[in-house]
């Protein structure tokens, strides 16, 4: 077969690299095509750009992937490798996730200079993030804590926690596994007090909605289980707002064929929260989410969201 490589699109972080090769990887398996079949393409993104910002203040999520999904729609690449957590709920017009693999560890981890776990910081000590999600459900364990944003990708972070510019940080433990990075992470968080992020731990392949040849390529790197959960958590965003203005925490965690559904909104000051958990089937998983993102609403209030735009 002498035909064009097959174009893989993605950022250039190592975090992001990493997963468009683990994406390669997983296409050369599928297809018993050899690496020379493949080619992956750096694109380089706003959200890459902007360091000193808190995303809600810039534009959200769509900083993160409207170059790449420019470059899909204009035939430069053949699919997109993104952080699920990282797309808006909307996808664009003539574009599809249709892949999504097996989920990582949906949890996150506190990383300390000294402190191994939130409790042990020192009274108002200093903690950077830039999830506003991250810093709500902090503000609710420790409401003493002096929280800033910290931007920039996983090494940056890492490098900035380590000159001192905080003590403290929080990051999502399935990017740290993927960069052999686990053994920073301090205090692994309880889901039950730290729910993560819809979407957080599972890679997505975006492609062109009509390309057969792509849709045939990764159909087999699909896990239904994970892209199940991804609808439901997905639904209960799009219901929410999917903006990043928004602390909102989404997770369907399988339990045998069903999924244990915990999804939570919180003022970003993190003084007022709401919360559900429901059994719902894997099949109508999406509506179900969507229909406990209507009740979460309602019960709320609208009080509650003039606090989120405020
Ligand atoms: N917004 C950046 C981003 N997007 C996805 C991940 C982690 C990997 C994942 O959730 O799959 C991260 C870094 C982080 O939050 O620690």
């Amino acid at each position: 077969m002498t035909s064009q490589p097959f174009r893989i699109g993605t950022r250039g972080s190592r975090l992001a690299l990493v997963q468009a090769h683990e994406v390669r990887a997983r296409l050369m398996a599928a297809h018993a095509l050899p690496e020379e079949a493949f080619e992956v393409v750096v694109i380089s993104t706003s959200g890459d750009r902007i360091q000193d910002r808190a995303l809600s203040e810039v534009g959200g999520k769509g900083l993160f992937t409207k170059e790449i999904e420019e470059a899909l729609l204009d035939g430069r690449i053949d699919v997109a490798v993104h952080s699920s957590k990282d797309m808006a709920t909307a996808v664009p017009d003539g574009l599809a996730l249709t892949a999504f693999l097996p989920r990582e560890d949906v949890r996150d981890v506190f990383i300390g200079r000294s402190a191994r776990a939130i409790a042990d910081l020192p009274h108002g000590a200093r903690v950077g993030s830039a999830s506003l999600r991250r810093q709500a459900l902090l503000r609710r364990l420790r409401p003493d804590l002096d929280l800033v944003i910290l931007r920039g990708n996983v090494q940056t972070r890492l490098q900035k926690l380590e000159r001192g510019e905080v003590e403290g940080t929080l990051l999502a433990l399935a990017g740290l596994n993927r960069l052999d990075a686990a053994g920073v992470a301090g205090e692994v968080l309880e889901l039950d007090a730290f729910p993560p992020a819809p979407g957080q731990g599972a890679i997505c392949v975006q492609q062109r909605a009509a390309d057969a040849r792509a849709a045939a390529m990764v159909a087999p790197l699909d896990h239904g289980e994970t892209h199940r959960a991804l609808l439901a958590e997905r639904a209960f965003l799009a219901v929410l707002d999917g903006s990043c203005r928004t602390p909102i925490a989404a997770h369907a965690r399988p339990e045998g064929d069903a999924f244990r559904f915990h999804g939570m909104i919180l003022t970003p000051d993190g003084t007022r929260m709401h919360e559900t958990r429901l059994e719902l089937g894997q099949a109508e998983a999406a509506e179900g989410a969507a229909e406990a993102a209507r009740r979460l609403v309602a019960e709320a209030g609208s009080d509650f969201f003039a606090g989120w735009f405020g």
